[in-house]
C-alpha cells in the first residue's frame, strides 16, 4: 500500500509574505476555495495577529472552506494564540500553528533569550494553544541551524505538551538534501514519539533546494510537507506544491507515496494564484511554466509526434495543461511544420511543402515564433505565387534623415533571367520609394489601386501581410506577400502582382 503524504499549503500565509502579493479578503477566499478543489489537506490561511484584515480573512476562510483543515500561524504568545483561535474556531477542523526559534542565533540575537527560556516559552505556548484546540502544530524555527541535541529536546517537550504536528523548518534555505534527510531520520530515532505525531517539513528556496530538501525529508519519514503554489514565499520562496506532488506521482515505483491532490487542478490553481497575487510565472518553471509542455526544436517535435513519451515524462492533461504545444521556430523541422499544416487543413504535395518549408525557415530566421496565422499566410502567399519573371533579391531603405534629402530613399535589386538589376529611387514614403524602384526596373507604368498591410499577430515582431491591387495597361492584377519587415512584404506583394501580369501576357 502506498504511504499517504499530507499536503499543507501555505500560499495564503508564507506565500502572502511576498512583497506586493497581499490579497484582499475576497481574493483570499477565492484562492482558498480553489485550494480546496485542488485537494490540499491543510490550508494555512494567514497570521491573524498581523492585522484585523488578515484575522477577518482567515475567519471567512474558516467559515466557508469546509474540507481541509484550516490553520493559522501564531508566535509563542498568548495574544497571538487568542486572536488566532478567534479567527479559526468556526472551522470544521481548526489547527493552531505556533512557532518559536530553535537556533542560537535566533534565540540570542532576535528573541534575546537563552535556550532554557525559549524551551519553556515553546512548551507554555503549546499548552496554552491546546486548551483551545486539540490540533496543535509546533515549528522550531530555523531548525536546520539549531544545535541538534537542543532541537530534539524542543521536539520531545512540545510533543509532551500536546503538539500533534511537529514541523521542521529550514527557515533560511540553508540545508542540503542529504543532510536534511539525515536530520529527519535521526530526529525520528532520537525522539521516538515523532512516530505518533505528524512529522512535517517546511523548506525555503534560498539555494534552490526547497523541493529537493522536501523530497529528502519525505523519503526519510516526513509525513506532511509545507509548500506553496508556484513556490512563492518569503525571499526566494518555498518548496513548490506542484513539484513535490508531481515528483511523487511521476515516480510511483521509486517512492510509493501518494497525496490527495487532484492534479488536473494544478495549472488552474497556479494561474489563479499568479493572477491574484500579481506574480508572473517564469516560462521555464517546472510543471506550471508556459514552456513546461512546449516543444520547439525539430528533433524533439519529431520524437513527440512519433510517441510523446520520448520527451514528456508528465502527460500535460494530468496537471490540467492543454495538450503539448509544438512551437514553430527556426529550429523546427519538416515533421512539425507538416503536422501543423495538416492540423490547419492543408494537404500539400511534397514539392509544394518543400517550397513552403523554405519560406517558413526564411521568415522564422527573422521572427522568434511562427504562429498558425503566420503559417497560413505563408502557405496562401506561396500557393498564389506565379512564375517569376522578376525575383526579389534585396533592398535597402533609408529614412528621410539618413538619405540626406527631404525624402526616404530605396535601393532595390531584382533578378531577371539570372541578371541582377539595381535601381535607386526616392519617394513620399519608404513604400512609395520601393514601388518606384520596381517600376523603374520593370519599365512599367503602374497605377496603384489598393494597398494594405496587416499585422498577423501582436507585437513589433509580428509577421506583416501586404496585399496590393494594380492596374497595368488597363488590366487589374493583385498580389500578396508576407515578411516580418512590412516594407519588404509590400515590395514582394507589388512584385507578385507585376509577375502575375507578365505571366498572363507571355
Ligand atoms: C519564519 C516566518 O516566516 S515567521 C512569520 C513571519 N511573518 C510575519 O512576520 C508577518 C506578520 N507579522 C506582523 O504583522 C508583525 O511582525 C507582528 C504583528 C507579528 C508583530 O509586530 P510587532 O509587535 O510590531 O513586532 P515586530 O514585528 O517589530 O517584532 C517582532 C517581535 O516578535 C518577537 N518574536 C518573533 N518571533 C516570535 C515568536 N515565535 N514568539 C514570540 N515572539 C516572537 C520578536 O522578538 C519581536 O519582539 P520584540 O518586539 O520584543 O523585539
Ligand atoms: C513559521 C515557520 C514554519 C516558517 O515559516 C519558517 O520557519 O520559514
Amino acid at each position: 500500500m502506498p504511504r499517504k503524504l499530507l499536503i499543507f499549503d501555505t500560499t495564503l500565509r508564507d506565500g502572502e509574505q511576498v512583497p506586493g502579493a497581499k490579497l484582499n479578503i475576497d481574493q483570499k477566499l477565492v484562492v482558498a476555495k480553489q485550494l480546496e478543489r485542488l485537494g490540499v489537506d491543510v490550508i494555512e490561511a494567514g497570521f491573524p495577529v498581523s492585522s484585523p484584515g488578515d484575522a477577518k480573512a482567515v475567519n471567512l476562510v474558516a467559515r466557508q472552506v469546509r474540507k481541509p483543515i484550516i490553520a493559522g500561524l501564531a508566535r509563542a504568545l498568548k495574544k497571538d494564540i487568542d486572536i488566532l483561535w478567534e479567527a479559526i474556531k468556526d472551522a470544521d477542523r481548526p489547527r493552531i500553528h505556533v512557532f518559536l526559534a530553535a537556533s542560537d542565533v535566533h534565540i540570542e540575537k532576535k528573541l534575546r533569550l537563552n535556550r532554557e527560556q525559549a524551551l519553556e516559552m515553546a512548551v507554555e505556548a503549546v499548552k496554552y494553544a491546546k486548551k483551545y484546540c486539540p490540533n496543535v502544530e509546533f515549528s522550531p524555527e530555523d531548525a536546520t541551524r539549531a544545535d541538534f541535541d537542543y532541537l530534539c529536546q524542543v521536539v520531545e517537550e512540545t510533543i509532551k505538551a500536546g503538539a500533534t504536528v511537529i514541523n521542521i523548518p529550514d527557515t533560511v534555505g540553508y540545508t542540503i538534501p542529504e543532510e536534511f534527510g539525515r536530520l529527519i531520520r535521526k530526529l525520528r530515532e532520537r525522539v521516538p514519539t515523532t512516530d505518533k505525531i505528524i512529522l512535517s517539513v517546511h523548506c525555503h528556496n534560498d539555494l534552490g533546494l526547497a523541493t529537493a530538501n522536501s523530497i529528502a525529508a519525505i523519503v526519510n519519514g516526513a509525513t506532511q510537507v509545507e509548500c506553496t503554489i508556484n513556490g512563492i514565499g518569503e525571499r526566494a520562496g518555498n518548496a513548490a506544491l506542484e513539484e513535490i506532488v508531481m515528483i511523487l506521482k511521476t515516480r510511483p515505483q521509486y517512492f510509493n507515496i501518494e497525496t490527495n491532490i487532484v492534479t488536473p487542478e494544478i495549472i488552474p490553481t497556479s494561474r489563479l494564484v499568479s493572477r491574484m497575487m500579481n506574480l508572473p510565472i517564469q516560462p521555464n518553471k517546472a510543471i506550471v511554466g508556459a514552456n513546461a509542455f512546449a516543444h520547439s526544436s525539430g528533433v524533439h517535435q519529431d520524437g513527440i509526434l512519433k510517441d510523446r513519451r520520448t520527451y514528456e515524462i508528465i502527460r500535460p492533461e494530468d496537471v490540467g495543461a492543454q495538450q503539448h504545444l509544438l512551437v514553430l521556430t527556426a529550429r523546427s523541422g519538416r515533421k512539425a511544420v507538416r503536422q501543423k499544416l495538416t492540423d490547419l487543413g492543408y494537404d500539400l504535395s511534397d514539392e509544394t511543402f518543400e517550397k513552403i518549408y523554405k519560406r517558413f525557415l526564411s521568415v522564422a530566421d527573422r521572427k522568434k515564433e511562427i504562429t498558425a496565422a503566420d503559417l497560413k499566410s505563408i502557405v496562401e502567399v506561396e500557393l498564389s505565387k506565379v512564375e517569376e519573371l522578376y525575383s526579389f533579391v534585396k533592398m535597402v531603405v533609408t529614412t528621410q534623415a539618413m538619405s540626406g534629402s527631404d525624402l526616404p530613399l530605396a535601393v532595390l535589386t531584382l533578378r531577371k533571367n539570372g541578371e541582377e538589376i539595381t535601381q535607386a529611387s526616392v519617394g513620399n514614403g519608404p513604400v512609395d520609394a520601393v514601388f518606384k524602384c520596381i517600376n523603374g526596373i520593370t519599365n512599367l507604368n503602374v497605377n496603384l489601386l489598393d494597398y494594405r498591410v496587416e499585422s498577423l499577430s501582436g507585437g513589433t515582431e509580428a509577421l506583416g501581410e501586404s496585399t496590393v491591387k494594380i492596374e497595368i495597361n488597363g488590366e487589374v492584377v493583385s498580389g500578396c506577400a508576407t515578411s516580418p519587415d512590412v516594407i519588404e512584404a509590400s515590395a514582394r506583394a507589388y512584385l507578385n502582382a507585376i509577375n502575375r501580369y507578365f505571366s498572363l501576357h507571355k
